[in-house]
C-alpha cells in the first residue's frame, strides 16, 4: 500500500487501466469517437508540417504551374484546420461525457467499498479517511479521477504528435531523427519524473490539511458560529488556520525549489539539442543535400520533438487521476472483509433473549472500554444500563448494532452468534436513537420515516403522539412537510428537545414497521420534565410487545424498567430492579440519592 503522503508519486497503471477499459466498455460508441478524434488531433501537426513543406517547395520552384498547386495546398491547410477545430470540439465533449461516466463508476465503487464493512471502525481511521478523500477527488481541488481521463488522453495525443514528428524528421535525416528523438525522449522522461516529484510536493496531504480545513469550516460553516462569536474566537481561529496552512505549504514550497533547477537543466539540454539539430539541417540545405521543402519539414518536425519532453496540464491531471484510482483500490483492499460476515436471517429475533457472554472491547486506539461483560436481555422485557460518564454504556449499544465487534467474548441472539446473522437484516430489527442522532435537512416526514419511504398517515400520527412530536408539528408552518434546515428556502430549525422528539419518533416508527428492539441512548436528555414523563409512558407502552434497551442518567425513568445493569469503568458492578438496587446501597443507590438531592 502507498502511504497517503506519497500522493501523486504512488503506484501507476495497474489500477488505472482497468478503470479506463471499464468506461470504454460501458460507452463503446463514445470511446470509439474519443480514440478517432484523438488520432486526428495528433495527426494535424504532422499534416500541417507536410503541407507547409510542400508549399515551401512550390514557392522555391517559381514556375507557372506552382501557383495553382500552391492554392490547392493552402486550401488543404484550411480544410485540415477546419477539421481539427471540429474534431477537437467533438473530442472535448466526448471526453467530458466519458470522464463523467468514469467519475460515476469510481464514486459508486468508493461508496460501495466504504459501506461494505459490517462495522464502522474504518470511518474512524484517519489514514483511510485521507485516502477516501483522495479517491473522491475531494482532497485535491485541482482535479480528481475524471480529470485523469482527460489528462491521459491529452498525454497520448501529445506523444502521438511527437511520434509523427520523428517519422517526418527521419524522412529528412534519419541519423538526426535517431539522435534528436532519443535526446528528447530521455530528457522528457527525466523532466516528467521530476514533475511527478514536484506534484508530490504540491499535492498536499489530505491528512495534514484536515486540521486546516476544520479550522476554516469552523469559521465558514454553520454549527460553531455561536461559540466563535460569543467567545470572540474568530481572529484567533483565523490565525491558527493561517499557521496551519503555512506549516503544510512550507514543505511543499521547499520540495518545489528542489525540482525547479532540474527543469531548468532539462530546458538547457533541449535548447542546445534543438539549436544543434537546426544547424545540421541548415548545413544539409546549404550543401544541397536536402531541398527547401525538406528543410522546412525537418525544422518544424525537429521543433515538434519537444512534444516528447513537454510537461503539460495533461500530466498534472493524469497524475492526480492515477492517484485517485490508486487511493480507491487501497480503500477497497483495506475494507475487504477478513472472513464471512454472516448471512443468517434473524427473522423476528429476539424471541427469547439477547445474551452477552464475557464480552470485552477495545477501540482501535487500544483503549479497553468493556471488560468481561456477561448479561441477558430477555425478549419483550425492558433493561436499562446506567453508570457514570465514560463507563461504556453507549459502547455496549454500538456492539449490539455491530458498529464494532467485541474484542473477545460473544453476543448471542436466541442462541445464535450475532456475527452469523445478516448484519443488514439484524439492524432492521433494531429501532435506535443514539446520542448523536442524524438531523436530516429534509422534511419532518422524511426525518421520521426515512427519505423516499412510503408513509402511512395513521402510523405517523401514532408515533407523533408517543414521542410528543405532535406538539412540535402543531407549530410548524407545513406540518409534516416542513423542511428542517434553516439553510434551505422555506426551511426552519428546531430546538434541541424538539429535534430529540423527531429522532425518537423515527425510532418508534421503525418499531411499528418491522423492528423488534428499541434501543435508546439518552432519548429525553433535552426534553422538559412534562414531555419526558409523557414520552416515557408512551415508550413503556409502545414496547410492551417489544424489547426495550435504555441508556440513561435519568433515574426517574430508569426506575420504571424491569432490570437495571450498573456499569462502572467497563465492568458490571450491580444488577437488579430499582428496589433491589436501592436496598443494596451500592453505586446505583449513591447515584440515585445524588440526583434526588439535586431535585429536592
Ligand atoms: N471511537 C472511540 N475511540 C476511542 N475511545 C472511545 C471512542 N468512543 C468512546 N471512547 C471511549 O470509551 C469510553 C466509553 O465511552 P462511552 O461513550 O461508551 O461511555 P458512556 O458510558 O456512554 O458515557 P456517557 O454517559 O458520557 O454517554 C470513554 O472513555 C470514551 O472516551
Amino acid at each position: 500500500m502507498t502511504r497517503p503522503d506519497e500522493g501523486a508519486t504512488g503506484r501507476r497503471g495497474p489500477s488505472w487501466w482497468p478503470a479506463v477499459v471499464a468506461v470504454g466498455r460501458a460507452r463503446p460508441g463514445l470511446a470509439a469517437v474519443a480514440v478517432s478524434t484523438t488520432l486526428l488531433s495528433a495527426a494535424v501537426p504532422a499534416l500541417f508540417i507536410i503541407l507547409s513543406g510542400t508549399a515551401a517547395g512550390l514557392l522555391a520552384r517559381r514556375d507557372d504551374g506552382s501557383a495553382g498547386s500552391l492554392g490547392l495546398v493552402v486550401a488543404a491547410m484550411a480544410v485540415v484546420l477546419a477539421l481539427s477545430q471540429l474534431s477537437s470540439m467533438i473530442r472535448s465533449d466526448v471526453l467530458e461525457a466519458l470522464a463523467r461516466q468514469m467519475d460515476m463508476v469510481l464514486r459508486r465503487r468508493l461508496i460501495e467499498a466504504v459501506a461494505r464493512p459490517v462495522g464502522l471502525g474504518h470511518l474512524e481511521d484517519p489514514r483511510l479517511q485521507g485516502r477516501i478523500a483522495t479517491a473522491h477527488g475531494l482532497a485535491n481541488r485541482l482535479g480528481g479521477p475524471a480529470g485523469g481521463l482527460l489528462g491521459v488522453t491529452g498525454r497520448i495525443q501529445v506523444l502521438l504528435t511527437a511520434v509523427g514528428c520523428v517519422a517526418l524528421l527521419a524522412w529528412v535525416d534519419p541519423v538526426l531523427a535517431a539522435v534528436s528523438g532519443t535526446l528528447h525522449l530521455v530528457v522528457g522522461w527525466w523532466l516528467r519524473d521530476n514533475y511527478r516529484q514536484l506534484l508530490h510536493h504540491l499535492h498536499l496531504d489530505p491528512g495534514a490539511l484536515r486540521r486546516g480545513h476544520y479550522l476554516r469550516d469552523l469559521l465558514l460553516r454553520p454549527g460553531a458560529e455561536k461559540e466563535t462569536r460569543v467567545f470572540g474566537l474568530g481572529r484567533w481561529l483565523l490565525g491558527l488556520h493561517h499557521t496551519e496552512w503555512l506549516r503544510v505549504s512550507t514543505a511543499a514550497w521547499q520540495g518545489r525549489r528542489i525540482a525547479w533547477w532540474k527543469i531548468a537543466a532539462g530546458a538547457v539540454l533541449l535548447g542546445a539539442g534543438q539549436a544543434a539539430g537546426i544547424a545540421v539541417l541548415a548545413d544539409d540545405w546549404q550543401d544541397g543535400a536536402v531541398s527547401l521543402a525538406a528543410l522546412v519539414v525537418g525544422v518544424q518536425a525537429g521543433i515538434g520533438l519537444l512534444q516528447f519532453a513537454a510537461v503539460t496540464e495533461w500530466d498534472r491531471l493524469a497524475h492526480i487521476g492515477w492517484d485517485a484510482v490508486d487511493a480507491l483500490v487501497e480503500v477497497e483492499d483495506a475494507v475487504r472483509p477478513a472472513g464471512p460476515t454472516g448471512d443468517r436471517d434473524p427473522g423476528a429475533a429476539p424471541l427469547r433473549e439477547i445474551e452477552l457472554r464475557d464480552v470485552s472491547f477495545s477501540y482501535p486506539d487500544g483503549t479497553q472500554v468493556l471488560h468481561g461483560i456477561s448479561m441477558t436481555v430477555p425478549a419483550g422485557g425492558s433493561l436499562a444500563i446506567v453508570g457514570r460518564n465514560g463507563a461504556g454504556k453507549s459502547t455496549l449499544l454500538k456492539l449490539l448494532l455491530r458498529s464494532h465487534e467485541p474484542t473477545s467474548g460473544e453476543i448471542l441472539v436466541d442462541g445464535v452468534p450475532l456475527r452469523e446473522l445478516d448484519p443488514q437484516r439484524w439492524r432492521s430489527r433494531l429501532a435506535t436513537m443514539t446520542q448523536n442522532f442524524v438531523r436530516l435537512p429534509l422534511t419532518v416526514r422524511e426525518n421520521v420515516a426515512g427519505p423516499g419511504r412510503a408513509t402511512d398517515a395513521r402510523t405517523l400520527a401514532a408515533v407523533a403522539a408517543q414521542s410528543d412530536l405532535d406538539t412540535v408539528l402543531a407549530d410548524l408552518p407545513h406540518g409534516w412537510d416542513t423542511v428542517l434546515s434553516p439553510q434551505l428556502a422555506g426551511g426552519t430549525d428546531l430546538s434541541g428537545g424538539q429535534w430529540q422528539k423527531v429522532a425518537l419518533a423515527r425510532g418508534l416508527h421503525a418499531l411499528r414497521t418491522g423492528a423488534t428492539v428499541l434501543a435508546l441512548d439518552e432519548p429525553t436528555a433535552n426534553m422538559d420534565i412534562e414531555a419526558e414523563r409523557a414520552v416515557y409512558d408512551a415508550i413503556i407502552d409502545a414496547t410492551r410487545e417489544h424489547t426495550l434497551l435504555l441508556v440513561s442518567h435519568r433515574f426517574a425513568t430508569v426506575r420504571r424498567v424491569d432490570r437495571i445493569v450498573v456499569l462502572d469503568a467497563g465492568r458490571i458492578v450491580e444488577t437488579g430492579d430499582h428496589a433491589t438496587l436501592i436496598q443494596q446501597g451500592g453505586l446505583y443507590a449513591q447515584m440515585f440519592d445524588a440526583q434526588a438531592a439535586i431535585v429536592r
